[in-house]
């Protein structure tokens, strides 16, 4: 159909019920949701027109903010169809869903006063290079460094993360260098990332052969550990931070390809400072390119991360299998988060050891939540957990659609 542009999407956002839409999507992916007809129109433009509300719900969460600046050759944005006469199914809905989403983009752009590019004006690599850069004020310490609040020469004011990669004595510098720079391009689809639970990658620089700089939106917040501060949260708060999560963790995993957070856990959360909306950050970059260090210097691919978050499979990856970080092992993880908004506490908390942990986990599965919880967050968490990963992935699918239903 390359003649008249138009796309198996393009017939199936046509049709009055969304179903073919979710297969095609699932099966082929989602940047072909924005392939333009000759008139312009992509599938949420059609969405927008033919079918119901939670269309544009499933489009949201496979292209986010993207969604609201796409124009058809007559200029008109998927919100502009919606108001058009040419809507004739569930327009109130529409309007509703619209004017309760936008507001969530909004507070997903970088703060107001700094000139960071927004999301409509920053290009697909995110700012332009980077050249000097100022530290204002330290924010915090990790293991492989430290973040800063910076003000670069190009004007933007927002967080930077230093990673110093651990370099090994008898390693070839330059080869270091290479070997961190590949690492690093394979990670600039970060910087393509928009979603109002993700926080905003602008850039990834290497100033030195084994630091890498990581500029990311400056979020106003503290970490969800914080927030918990070994109490735990009542369950009106845990599902909704859980639904913000799965939406993030849905919209990362359904890229073309996935984006695997890799080290999930409540530190890696933030709460923003109106203790409503939380974003992920850190996405296990750092574990991501210490592999690349690591495998320059022939040493251990042992699993890195949060050892009380890390899924059975990893934890039984001894040195000679190859680490396999997978959604569902951002699904466990995920759990373990639950765990600890349910309880206060990390699961498996006296863990010091991999072997000890994998033990354990073989032996007993994942804790089970406090009592006083509904069986609703039980059932939740405990797919979650569960020690089959096929399970865990039909959790994921089963979240989106119960959420999907609850939206409605
Ligand atoms: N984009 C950001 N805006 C504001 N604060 C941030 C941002 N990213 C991280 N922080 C804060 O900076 C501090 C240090 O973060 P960092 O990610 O280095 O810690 P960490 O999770 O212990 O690190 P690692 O997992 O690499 O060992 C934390 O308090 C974190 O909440």
């Amino acid at each position: 159909k390359e003649k008249r542009k138009r796309t198996a999407f393009h017939f199936a956002a046509e049709k009055s019920d969304n179903s073919n839409l979710k297969w095609l999507v699932k099966e082929l992916g989602s940047d072909c949701l924005t392939v333009p007809d000759k008139y312009g129109n992509m599938a949420v433009h059609l969405a927008a027109q033919h079918q119901p509300v939670d269309s544009l719900q499933f489009i949201f969460d496979q292209i986010a903010a993207e969604m609201f600046s796409l124009k058809n050759n007559r200029g008109e944005t998927p919100t502009d169809v919606v108001e058009s006469n040419r809507c004739r199914t569930d327009q109130s809905a529409k309007r509703a869903w619209i004017s309760s989403t936008q507001p969530q983009l909004e507070a997903s752009r970088p703060p107001a006063g700094s000139s960071a590019p927004t999301a409509a004006s920053a290009g697909p690599e995110g700012p332009p290079l980077l050249e000097r850069w100022d530290a204002v004020r330290l924010i915090g310490r990790g293991a492989f460094g430290e973040v800063h609040e910076v003000r670069t020469d190009t004007g933007v004011t927002c967080a930077a993360k230093t990673l110093r990669l651990p370099v090994q004595l008898g390693d070839e510098l330059p080869s270091v260098s290479t070997e961190i720079h590949r690492a690093i391009e394979s990670e600039r689809n970060l910087c393509r990332l928009r979603h109002p639970n993700v926080v905003r990658f602008l850039h990834i620089a290497q100033p030195e052969p084994a630091t890498v700089v990581v500029f990311m939106e400056l979020l106003d917040g503290r970490s969800l550990e914080r927030f918990i501060d070994n109490k735990p949260l009542d369950e009106l708060t845990i599902r909704d931070f859980s639904e913000q999560i799965c939406r993030a963790l849905l919209y990362l995993h359904s890229r073309q390809p996935p984006v695997i957070h890799r080290d999930i856990n409540c530190s890696n959360i933030i709460v923003c400072a109106d203790n409503t909306r939380i974003k992920l950050i850190d996405f296990g970059l750092s574990i991501k390119l210490e592999q690349s260090v690591s495998h320059m210097s022939a040493s251990t691919q042992a699993p890195k991360g949060t050892l009380n978050f890390m899924a059975p499979e990893l934890l039984g990856a001894g040195e000679s299998d190859s680490v396999q970080y997978s959604r569902e092992s951002d699904i466990w993880a995920f759990g373990c988060s639950v765990f600890q908004m349910a309880s206060g506490a990390r699961p498996f908390a006296n863990a010091k050891s991999m072997l000890g942990m994998a033990k354990l986990i073989d032996r007993k599965g994942a804790p089970a939540l406090p009592d006083g919880r509904s069986a609703e967050l039980q059932d939740f968490y405990s797919r979650c957990t569960a020690m089959d990963r096929r399970r865990r992935k039909a959790a994921q699918e089963l979240l989106e659609q119960e959420f999907l239903r609850k939206n409605l």
